[in-house]
């Protein structure tokens, strides 16, 4: 069981489900409170954006004076260099520091509200060095007066088409360097050969067109290497990107201000920008349509993109670009006369001001309920945590009563229970030993705070089966709560024995009362039932079949029943920036922050995974466990609409099953090697991509009954995770955390987040290319642990990287 550690005092266990944050910008490529008005500062114009409705303004640094003087400098030294016979030893010129006119802005209280902007007109990155040194220069006297100021918030724009992108990314990391606190948000179209309209407004001479003919890259040679580049084009803005973060080690300062564009990508490469870290989406007035009444509206695809990324822990900033002047109030002026009032009022309808600030708000408002996992785990997405080992550990009560409130797993469990109670009962009918009416033998081993045992009591009474109930605990604290539970709670009303023990080291129930001595003689106490919830994120990792291998000598040997049956382990490569750079710099030197010598690489850890992506999709398959009818099919929530056509390629490992039928007598399984496992896996790639990497889940059977009907089904016929075909003879209860069966077999359970096995260095992997991954999972007798390998093949099948192995060894859990 792993997925909030209750402990945590941040937890709220009745979150509600307000409006979701929207910081809304009001942003203008070619805003210069010079040069449209001299009476108005960036203060007072963020003043009237507020009034507007707006949160944000953005504002340029220095001032179109500014721009004319390194102009002049720049022109002035080209002269210089003409008439110079060694041109190329004179150092660029040195820009000089900013005067008043230089700039608008001054230290507020208020410029945090201001989002700075990098001059549009620098080319950084540029081929030509002298355009390159320029545009860096000014680069830092920018960054270091927004941050002198205040802003802390800096918009920098990406690079130009024929800029080198590891230039630009070397510049950029010189400016996180500038301000301690600044965040530079690098301008990036969504679609590679695309250019973003904030350079194509640009005013004035870029820099750009000042490159020296011998510095500009050749053409491409011929139409077949123009059609190699046009091949990956769709990346190619997603892969500067990935050029620039790498080259700045996915610095916690530098993100992404992406531009949304009219026509949206396909949904992997949506996917894809959903993924990285967007803290800016900037929203030109072109991303709008008009509806029937003429007012803006986004299209249905551009509205579920922004409702999932609405949904992250940290949504981005919106800037709406260029819609409209920000309103400014009116020098006063007579009454108007009906006539010219009537006008107005049809201007403004047309024309409203802030028209599409006020749809967005009213997207805001009107966002869809998060489903149960995301309200559960609201604060805790892309949270890392490590695992609980309950075997080792005694939990707190809390921990315990975070469990409790899933709203599927006890529900699912209850019925399990029921239908092998049935089961079970006409197995001991048949047989001769129950001629006065058959009890059936239960014990929940790893009974917690006791909800499974009310719910085997539950499943007794509602089919009749009667039951003889033992709880086992190891945990002495939760032994109390069992204790007190038995003699106070109506249902369980002293019929409970509780057992304080290991379930490894328990003989097993005592002989009956002396009324029945001589049948129990004849046939020793045996459980006909077991029932645990021993499950961790990735099924068997909190060591569920050791502690089963070992109690498996309690059931009967014929006919005994484990709930769970069967638990598989499943795994797919994941693409998760986020959590790649919260372990490579906010974690301290081990996992738990410093006190453990655990290496942070050297542990898997349990997530809420959000802002990542399934790097390895394949087309969507029909899975079997699904329901014919439309109607049972939950509604696909928006970030589930990304999987229309493609799904994860999740793909099983392991499998453990209770009773063992191998297990092997002592002492050979006190090497517990029957519990290793391996597992090979190949996984296409069908998009460029970064892996950080591998995201588990898993799959349990909890009861399959062979008998077609059974109360406990006729009971339940709105649950949409029984099969029950009667021609296969089969009813099957199954709890699942992978995403391709969760929703049909277990939808709404909340008691796993998925687990995490880290990269300690990112993967690319080609476009077309493969992935290969072997999972081992290792004992010694006296712990278990996961080892971890993934390697990236490229499309003709050679080795591309990866290789190093990943290890849980010194994080193992004990048995
Ligand atoms: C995940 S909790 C489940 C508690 C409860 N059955 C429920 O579903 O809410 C697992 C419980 O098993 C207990 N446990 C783990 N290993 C055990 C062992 N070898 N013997 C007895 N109890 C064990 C832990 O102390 C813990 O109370």
């Amino acid at each position: 069981m792993a997925a909030l550690d209750a402990t945590s005092s941040s937890y709220n266990p009745v979150p509600e489900d307000p409006a979701p944050n929207l910081y809304i910008a009001h942003h203008a490529t070619s805003r210069s409170t010079t040069t449209t008005t001299t009476t108005i500062n960036p203060t007072d114009l963020l003043a009237h954006a507020q009034t507007a409705g707006y949160d944000l303004l953005t504002t340029p640094i220095t001032t179109s004076h500014f721009q004319s003087r390194v102009l002049a400098l720049l022109q002035s030294h080209v002269q210089t260099l003409s008439n110079h016979p060694h041109s190329s030893d004179l150092p660029a010129p040195s820009i000089p520091s900013l005067t008043p006119a230089d700039t608008d802005l001054t230290p507020e209280p208020t410029n945090t509200a201001l989002i700075a902007l990098i001059s549009p007109w620098l080319d950084l990155g540029s081929p030509d060095p002298l355009i390159a040194d320029i545009s860096h220069q000014v680069f830092s006297l920018e960054i270091a007066y927004a941050a002198f100021c205040g802003l802390s918030n800096i918009l920098v724009p990406g690079p130009s088409a024929h800029a080198d992108s590891l230039q630009f990314a070397r510049v950029v990391l010189d400016g996180l360097g500038v301000g301690p606190y600044v965040e530079l948000h690098v301008l990036l179209p969504m679609r590679g050969g695309e250019e973003v309209e904030e350079d194509v407004s640009a005013e004035g001479t870029h820099l750009g067109e000042l490159v020296r003919s011998r510095f500009l890259p050749p053409e491409p040679a011929d139409e077949a290497e123009e059609e190699l580049d046009g091949g990956s084009e769709l990346y190619g803005s997603w892969e500067t990107w990935e050029r620039i973060r790498t080259m700045c080690n996915y610095h916690t300062r530098l993100s992404i201000a992406l531009e949304l564009p009219r026509h949206l990508p396909p949904i992997h490469l949506q996917s894809r920008w959903y993924s990285e870290p967007v803290r800016l989406l900037i929203m030109p007035r072109t991303t709008f349509l008009r509806n029937a009444a003429n007012h803006p509206v986004l299209s249905k695809p551009h509205q579920i993109y922004l409702s999932q990324l609405l949904r992250l822990r940290y949504p981005p900033w919106l800037l709406l670009s260029n819609t409209h002047p920000l309103p400014l109030p009116q020098t006063s002026s007579p009454d108007p006369t009906p006539a010219e009032s009537s006008n107005t009022k049809k201007t403004l309808l047309q024309n409203n001001p802030t028209a599409h600030l006020q749809y967005l708000r009213h997207l805001q408002h009107s966002q869809p309920p998060l489903p149960p996992i995301e309200r559960f785990g609201r604060g805790y997405q892309d949270y890392m945590q490590s695992p609980l080992q309950p075997l080792t550990d005694n939990l707190e009560s809390i921990t315990y009563e975070v469990f409790e409130k899933d709203p599927i797993k006890y529900t699912w469990y209850e019925r399990a229970i029921a239908l092998a109670l049935v089961d079970l009962q006409t197995i001991k009918v048949s047989d001769s030993v129950a001629r006065e009416g058959v009890v059936v033998k239960v014990a929940v081993v790893g009974a917690g705070r006791g909800p499974l045992v009310s719910r085997v009591l539950q499943a007794s009474k509602s089919t009749g089966v009667k039951v003889q109930v033992w709880a086992l605990e190891k945990n002495p604290n939760a032994c109390v709560l069992l204790q007190r539970r038995n003699a106070n709670d109506p249902l369980w009303a002293g019929r409970v024995e509780v057992v304080r023990s290991d379930m490894r080291s328990w003989n097993g129930p005592e002989q009956p009362s002396p009324a029945s001595t001589a049948d129990a003689e004849k046939h020793p106490l045996k459980l006909d039932l077991l029932v645990s919830e021993l499950l961790g994120s990735f099924a068997d990792n909190e060591l569920s079949p050791e502690c089963l291998d070992g109690a498996q000598h309690l059931l009967h040997p014929t006919h005994g029943v484990s709930i769970p049956q069967s638990y598989t382990a499943f795994i797919t490569p994941l693409a998760s920036p986020q959590l790649y750079r919260e372990l490579l710099h906010e974690r301290g030197g081990s996992s738990s922050g410093g006190s453990s010598k655990v290496g942070k690489w050297e542990v898997p850890y349990v997530v809420l995974l959000q802002q990542c992506e399934y790097a390895c999709t394949r087309p969507r398959q029909h899975h079997a466990n699904e329901l014919a009818t439309a109607d049972d099919q939950p509604k696909p929530q928006p970030q589930e609409q990304k999987q229309e056509e493609t799904e994860p390629n999740v793909q099983p490992t392991w499998t453990f099953t209770h009773p063992n039928p191998h297990l092997p007598q002592s002492p050979n399984n006190i090497t517990n090697t029957h519990n290793t496992r391996t597992s090979t896996h190949t996984f296409p790639t069908p998009h460029p991509t970064t892996l950080h990497g591998l995201a588990g889940f898993f799959e349990a059977t909890l009861y399959s009954s062979p008998s077609p009907s059974s109360t406990a089904n006729n009971n339940n016929k709105n649950n949409n995770n029984v099969k029950n075909n009667s021609s296969q003879k089969e009813t099957t209860i199954q709890i699942s955390t992978n995403p391709l069966t969760q929703p049909t077999m277990s939808k709404d359970m909340i008691s796993w987040f998925p687990i995490f096995f880290p990269l300690q260095e990112p993967l690319k992997v080609e476009g077309g290319g493969q992935v290969k991954v072997q999972m081992w999972r290792r004992t010694d007798g006296r712990g278990v642990w996961y080892e971890w390998v993934v390697e990236s093949f490229g499309v003709g099948g050679g080795r591309v990287g990866g290789g190093e192995r990943g290890s849980s060894w010194g994080g193992m859990c004990l048995m």
